[in-house]
């Protein structure tokens, strides 16, 4: 409950209606009554009646009569000329109080609300900031510590602006406009978001100062935007997996008719249990169309099992290919392991890179395809097993034939369908489709939001040979997106060389050209291909380009009207 000044009234007092003169009664009087106050009212005044200690003579203290007026102004005013204000309410007199024991209860009052107030703020978990008008700090909370870094014994009594930069301090507002702030998100730091909430304080109708909280929102931000991208990739793979569903073929892009052809002859194979060979260089998407027509052939969920040929070791192939019974050999796992034809078991065995398989396990590979069964390793049981093959190289499989380095039996078996699947060089086209389609996928991916790409970089992309096919492309859309910078790719991040384009290197060369030219010239033309290189980079941010250039603005305005670049 908030407590009045009257509170701080003393009752102790007597109140004597007399004439001045009779000094005598009066001393009288006060000696009875030691201990209380004697108040002495004639007519139109009052006095507080003292007796010196010598007891000789009265001191007569002026004081002033108030009447049910709790307002606290009116009793500082009435104390500039009286030394005591005796109180009356209806009727009666309820105490008296000297200027000194209300600046005492007053005193006493504002530490309490003091250490309150302190309390408070040390309680709170959250950063609060007290400012008064000359923007000196007044409180600064724990909370505002952890958030800003700064120690609070090292920024009370200070300036703030010391501290933080203007432009980022929503205090100003609220103390030169007086505008309250409820829940607004503010940038305080170019690594902090904050929610706040600021108040003026007003005394009298005058600002004498601003109270500020923040919560810190960081995370949430980040969180709330890591969510959204979340979102958006599961957007993207369900809309992907719904298309795959329908066609598995719209995973492979590309809108060229070579690959058209190659589509349409992988779609009219997968209407078989053929064989099926499908031919290409590397990186080509050989892999893509073998799951394609696995998908639909054998549907999503049956196995898909992919074997590298050229990479199993000739000790390893039966073992591999076949698995082994428990105890088959020392240092096999004791239960046993089934090979990948048992895992294939229903579904599709795709056989990469079948021109590096070396010849002696070509043979068995054959009998495994001619008559779908096998004897586990260590195992005395025959076994059947049905399932598909697709197999796939990147080599001339009919001149290692020529060559007597693959057998004709099994190329004939695996060949009963073959389809190729020409390079990306043969098919310039598939490159802006495909290069789209990356960008899209790998921005997604790292979560790079990217603008667009320009007519020079795809003319370069469009230019390449592209030895590592789609793979080279998919790598190089990649390392372009991580090296970009505000949405923006850079031609200068492609790993290959470019064909007429001028990079940092060739400036040199085209200096050397200008042979006729005077020193000054020459640099000059060297500083305006640097400050227009500088202008379309920052899209003509001069703040920025100053910066980067480690000069003022100013200077950098003259450079620009002496070279004359209108920017
Ligand atoms: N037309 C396409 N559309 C989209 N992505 C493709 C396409 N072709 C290939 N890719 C992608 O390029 C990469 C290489 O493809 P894949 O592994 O199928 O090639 P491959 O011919 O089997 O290569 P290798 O001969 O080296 O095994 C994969 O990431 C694949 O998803």
């Amino acid at each position: 409950m908030r407590r009045k000044w009257t509170e701080a009234l003393r009752g102790n007092f007597l109140i004597l209606e007399q004439e001045e003169g009779d000094e005598n009664s009066l001393k009288e009087i006060i000696t009875k009554n030691e201990g209380e106050k004697v108040f002495l009212k004639n007519n139109s005044e009052v006095f507080l009646v003292e007796m010196l200690v010598e007891k000789e003579h009265i001191n007569y203290y002026r004081c002033i009569e108030i009447s049910d007026d709790h307002n606290l102004n009116r009793v500082a005013e009435e104390f500039k000329n009286f030394h005591y204000i005796l109180y009356k309410e209806k009727g009666n007199y309820i105490g008296y109080i000297s200027s000194g024991e209300l600046a005492a209860f007053f005193e006493k009052k504002c530490n309490v609300i003091k250490t309150y107030t302190e309390t408070i703020l040390d309680t709170i978990d959250g950063s609060c900031t007290v400012v008064n008008a000359d923007l000196e700090v007044l409180f600064w909370t724990k909370g505002a510590e952890r958030l800003f870094s700064v120690k609070q014994k090292d920024i009370i009594g200070k300036q703030i602006t010391d501290f933080f930069d203007p432009e980022h301090l929503e205090l100003l507002n609220t103390l030169k406009n007086g505008t309250s702030l409820n829940h607004k998100q503010h940038k305080a730091r170019e690594d902090l978001v904050v929610l706040i909430n600021s108040n003026p304080v007003y005394l009298d109708g005058e600002i004498i100062g601003a109270v500020v909280a923040e919560t810190d929102i960081t995370s949430q931000i980040r969180l709330n935007q890591e969510l959204s991208t979340t979102s958006e990739k599961l957007f993207a793979l369900e809309r992907e997996s719904k298309i795959f569903k329908e066609d598995p073929f719209k995973m492979i892009r590309g809108n060229s008719m070579e690959l058209k052809n190659a589509i349409s002859m992988a779609k009219r194979a997968a209407e078989t249990s053929a064989n099926i060979l499908i031919q290409g260089e590397s990186g080509v998407g050989k892999e893509l169309f073998a799951k394609a027509i696995h998908t639909i052939r054998e549907g999503s969920d049956a196995p898909f099992i992919a074997i590298n040929c050229g990479a199993i070791p000739a000790t390893l192939f039966e073992s591999e290919m076949f698995g082994y019974e428990r105890g088959a050999f020392s240092g096999a796992d004791s239960k046993g392991k089934k090979g990948k034809v048992e895992l294939a078991r229903g579904g599709t065995l795709f056989l990469d890179e079948i021109g590096e398989m070396p010849l002696e396990m070509q043979v068995k590979l054959l009998r495994l395809l001619q008559e779908k069964r096998y004897f586990p390793v260590g195992g005395t049981k025959e076994k059947e097993v049905d399932f598909r093959v697709i197999a796939a190289t990147n080599r001339d499989l009919k001149q290692l034939v020529e060559e007597e380095k693959f057998r004709d039996d099994l190329y004939y078996r695996l060949n009963v369908v073959s389809i190729e699947i020409p390079p990306l060089r043969k098919r310039p086209g598939d490159v802006i489709e495909l290069t789209h389609y990356f960008l899209y996928e790998t921005s997604i991916k790292y979560n790079r939001p990217i603008h667009g790409i320009s007519q020079e970089l795809m003319q370069a992309l469009l230019q390449h040979e592209w030895p590592g096919n789609i793979r080279e492309l998919k790598n190089v859309v990649e390392r372009l997106v991580v090296f970009s910078e505000d949405g923006e790719l850079s031609i200068e991040h492609l790993p290959f060389q470019i064909e007429g384009y001028q990079t940092k290197n060739s400036l040199q060369y085209e200096l050397d050209q200008n042979d006729s030219k005077s020193l000054t010239e020459r640099l000059e033309e060297v500083e305006r291909r640097i400050l227009i290189n500088e202008l379309k980079r920052t899209k003509g941010n001069k703040k920025e380009v100053a910066n980067r250039l480690n000069i003022t603005r100013a200077t950098l305005y003259n450079r620009l009207k002496k070279l004359g670049i209108e920017y």
